[in-house]
């Protein structure tokens, strides 16, 4: 007799709840609810000036929303409440736990110092002191988001575009952090890179189980990499399901319209 034992509930790694950001009337977002699992791609789609952004930096411990709040729990035993907790912690937590992957490169790397700088900055910033080790890290994620390792002393603005994408990436996992914040990050990028790039993520996201919000206008990126959508439109959650499910059968009227417009393209 086969037994089937139910499986063991997961917590959400990240969680929020009634949360709320407005800079004014519909300037924001109002009362989101959103559980984001260990491993999963949740991808936040929407039209310009919804909220994406402001919510993005609300969840990821940048902006503190004015109702609700965002828990996120490393595992079952540490569970910390973003919003009650220290400044230090928070900084703690955004240096160890969380990335966040700017849509501009430069706005997330340090221009002037090197490549293997950028990398090995946040491991020396959570207690890496040894130099060689750091190097050796900071060459091997170079390897991993294939940038030639002889890169290694360049400047990131001697990089082309794609390439100062992929060293941002380089510099928010090598900490191993467990929930990556993307803003449109293959957004500015010409098409070839940003399919070169986004087949990188998905690897990396399946290789390291990271859980992902990622903020895009694109469609097409959401299809390959999200495992669910949430579709807002004036600051509100439209809709939310399974990414294919949204995609092949939008369920509100906003969500129809933004498939049809790219079908159309
Ligand atoms: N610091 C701020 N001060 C005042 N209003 C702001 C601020 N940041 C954003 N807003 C406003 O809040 C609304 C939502 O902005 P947000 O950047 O979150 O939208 P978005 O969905 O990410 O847009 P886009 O897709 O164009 O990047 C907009 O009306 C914007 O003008």
């Amino acid at each position: 007799m086969n037994v089937q034992l139910n499986p063991a509930p997961v917590t959400p790694v990240l969680q929020a709840t009634q949360i709320s950001k407005l800079y004014g009337e519909n300037q924001g977002f109002h009362c989101l609810d959103i559980d984001l699992y260990p491993g999963e791609v949740l991808a936040v789609v929407g039209e310009s000036g919804s909220g994406k952004t402001t919510l993005l930096k609300a969840l990821s411990g940048r902006l503190p929303p004015q109702t609700g709040q965002v828990i996120y729990a490393s595992d079952e035993q540490d569970i910390i409440s973003l919003y009650d907790s220290s400044e230090a912690k928070l900084r703690q937590l955004s240096r160890t736990e969380f990335g966040i992957v700017h849509q501009h490169p430069l706005d997330g790397l340090r221009p002037y110092i090197s490549a293997g700088g950028n990398i090995g900055e946040p491991l020396m910033a959570s207690g890496n002191r040894h130099f060689g080790d750091i190097r050796e890290q900071a060459s091997q994620w170079l390897n991993a988001v294939e940038i030639d390792p002889c890169r290694i002393d360049d400047l990131p603005i001697h990089f082309s575009g794609g390439m100062q994408q992929r060293l941002q990436i380089a510099r928010n996992l090598v900490t191993h952090p467990k929930v990556v914040f993307m803003d449109e990050p293959t957004g500015g990028l010409d098409v070839s890179v940003q399919a070169k790039l986004l087949d990188l993520i998905r690897q990396l996201v399946k290789r390291l189980n990271l859980a992902v919000i990622i903020v895009t206008h694109d469609l097409a990126v959401a299809r390959l990499l999200a495992h669910r959508i949430m579709v807002m439109r004036q600051g509100q959650v439209v809709e939310t399901g399974l990414t294919d499910r949204v995609l092949d059968d939008p369920q509100h009227a906003y969500t129809q319209l933004l498939v049809a417009s790219v079908l159309q393209q």
